[in-house]
Parts: structure tokens; C-alpha cells; sequence
């Protein structure tokens, strides 16, 4: 493996910001290797953007250091630091041709019109826009347009691309198109990506890592599934949708996985409330050892009356910190 390759995309070190008496990134460090994708995980205002900023020079940390490619940009302009930015409102230039926009960067670098066209085109094509080079942005669908964006900032060959909230302006169906595009295409240009998201879906589809980031720290950080399959505190798990979190004494949380609910054994819970959903139902029984919520097919809803019999399995439950107040 060569230095290049070896060599983080990005390192955050010990990155603070305040605005006013808000702190919005306390000690906040972070590496993105070249070839990864990193998401960048929290509720809005957990300060997620203002390290995205940092990182990208638009916003200068009150401390801590920012290397790019092994090359520190901390005191850098956005311009002198080689990253490819895309962001929620993606405003393309209205006035420029598909091509022209996504060849605008490389060209205000120093490349002749024809170079920087060359590379538009290639960064189109990874894109699966080539075809639309000719059209203005206002021919174009939110999705395109948006993919439009990302060439931009694929067509800076930069080491690191920065994404915040990319997908958050379009609808449900082309989210979901482009989040299975964007995966493939990440893999394919091979630079490291840290990207913005309060979306737990978006972030297990993209991300090869997830960082969970809470009132400007970052609290848990681990490959994507690891982390949502083994939060570490009681609020993590509950920000990323675990339904089953039971207080306990001495300050703690059992997590209840569904793997540990075993329907048809155990004593009978009485229902409290139910709810059809597109599979079956989502039941809320109370067993002893607190309210649980578990997810039926349509069979087993039918089978279901005002009781359900259930077990949990100790062993797979987990006990954690609850640090939800
Ligand atoms: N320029 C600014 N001036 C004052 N306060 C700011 C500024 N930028 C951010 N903040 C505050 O810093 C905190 C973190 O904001 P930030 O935008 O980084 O959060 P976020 O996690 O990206 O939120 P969202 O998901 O809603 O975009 C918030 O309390 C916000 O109000």
C-alpha cells in the first residue's frame, strides 16, 4: 500500500467552537481514512455542521487542529484546502450549463476550459449524468440536480469530500435511490467521506463508521453496525430508535433487543396498546420487567389477544449508563 493511501483523509484534533455562550464542538477529534466514510450522527443543534464548517474552513475553531491529506489547514481558506463540499441547499449556478457548473471549480483553479471540461465530463459520468451535460439546472429534477452537486465536488479530485445533509431536500423514493448510488459511487472514487446526518437510516446505509455526536461532543464512535446494534448509553440507544429501554436502579438502562423477546413463552402480558402497521402490528405489553414494545406479523397479531405470552432472555439484554436527563 503506498503513503497516499495510508495517509487519513481527514484529522480532526480537538476541535472547539463557541458562539456566545453556546459551545458547539467541544474537543471534538475525528479521522476519516482514505476510502472511508464516516457519518457524522446527532439531533439538530448537537453542533454536527459547526465541525463540518471547521473541517472545511468556513468557520474558524476556536481550538484544535485540522489535517487534510497528512497537510495541516487549520489557519487555511476553504479554497486552499482541497475538499470537495456539498451541502443541503446545493445552489448550482442557474446561468451555467450542467457542464460548466461542475467544471466552474478546476477552472477557477488555473485549468484551460478544455482540461477542466475533461474532467467535469469524467466526474458526470460517475455520476451517471454525462448525458445532461447541455442542460441547464432548471431542466433538471431535485435528484439530478443534487447529483449535479456531487460531481462538483468529485470533479476537485479532492482527498476529502464533506456532506451536509446531502440528501435532505429530496423526497422519500429518490432518498432512497440515491442513498444505494451514493454508496457504490464513494467506493468507487476512493476518497474519505465525512458526512452530516440526523437520519439513523441514511447514516447505516452510507457510512462505513458512525460518530454519535450529543450537545457538541462526540460520544460514541464505532463501525456503523457495532454501534447501532451496541449503543453505549441509554441516550444513544434511544436516538438511534431503540424502542426497548427500561430503567433500572443505580442509574442504569436494560436495553431489550428484539432478538431477546421470545413470543409464546413466558408469562402472559397483558396488551396495552396495538398498532397496525404495513407488516403485521407493533403491540405494547406489560411484562414484569417493564413496558416493552415488540413488532408482530400479520399472523401472529391474529393469534394475538388482549395477552401475549412472553419471555425475554437475560442474556441478551444489555445494562447501560442511563444518561438520558
Ligand atoms: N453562526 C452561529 N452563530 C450563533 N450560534 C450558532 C452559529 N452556528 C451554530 N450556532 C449554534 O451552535 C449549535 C450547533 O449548531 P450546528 O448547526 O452545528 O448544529 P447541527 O447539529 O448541525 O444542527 P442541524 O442538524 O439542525 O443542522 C446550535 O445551538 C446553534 O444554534
Amino acid at each position: 500500500m503506498s503513503d497516499a493511501a495510508l495517509t487519513p483523509a481527514l484529522q480532526a484534533r480537538s476541535l472547539s467552537k463557541s458562539f456566545g455562550t453556546v459551545q458547539a464542538a467541544r474537543d471534538v477529534s475525528l479521522t476519516v481514512e482514505a476510502g472511508e466514510t464516516l457519518a457524522l450522527l446527532g439531533p439538530s443543534g448537537c453542533g454536527k455542521s459547526t465541525v463540518l464548517r471547521c473541517v472545511a474552513g468556513l468557520e474558524q475553531p476556536d481550538a484544535g487542529q485540522v489535517f487534510v491529506g497528512g497537510r495541516e489547514v487549520t489557519t487555511l481558506p476553504p479554497e486552499q484546502r482541497h475538499v470537495g463540499l456539498v451541502f443541503q441547499d446545493y445552489a448550482l449556478f442557474p446561468h451555467l450549463s450542467v457542464l460548466d457548473n461542475v467544471a466552474y471549480g478546476p477552472r477557477r483553479r488555473g485549468e484551460t476550459k478544455l482540461a477542466a471540461q475533461a474532467r467535469a465530463y469524467e466526474a458526470l459520468e460517475l455520476v451517471a449524468l454525462a448525458e445532461l451535460a447541455g442542460r441547464f439546472p432548471a431542466q433538471l429534477s431535485g435528484g439530478q440536480q443534487q447529483r449535479v452537486a456531487l460531481a462538483r465536488a468529485l470533479a476537485t479530485r479532492s482527498p476529502l469530500l464533506l456532506l451536509d445533509e446531502p440528501l435532505s431536500n429530496l423526497d422519500e423514493k429518490l432518498r432512497a435511490e440515491l442513498r444505494s448510488e451514493l454508496r457504490a459511487l464513494f467506493g468507487r472514487v476512493g476518497a474519505g467521506v465525512l458526512i452530516v446526518t440526523h437520519d439513523q437510516r441514511e447514516a447505516l446505509a452510507l457510512a462505513d463508521r458512525v460518530a454519535v455526536m450529543r450537545a457538541g461532543q462526540i460520544v460514541q464512535v464505532g463501525a456503523a453496525r457495532e454501534v447501532f446494534r451496541e449503543p453505549k448509553t441509554a441516550w444513544v440507544a434511544e436516538f438511534l430508535g431503540w424502542q426497548n429501554i427500561l430503567p433500572q436502579a443505580g442509574g442504569t438502562a436494560l436495553l431489550v433487543p428484539e432478538e431477546a423477546l421470545v413470543l409464546g413463552a413466558g408469562d402472559p402480558c397483558p396488551v396495552v396498546s396495538r398498532q397496525v402497521t404495513e407488516t403485521g402490528e407493533t403491540v405494547q405489553v406489560q411484562h414484569s420487567a417493564g413496558p416493552l414494545t415488540l413488532h408482530l406479523s400479520a399472523r401472529e397479531a391474529r393469534a394475538a389477544g388482549d395477552t401475549v405470552s412472553l419471555k425475554v432472555v437475560p442474556s441478551l439484554t444489555r445494562r447501560v449508563p442511563d444518561d438520558r436527563r
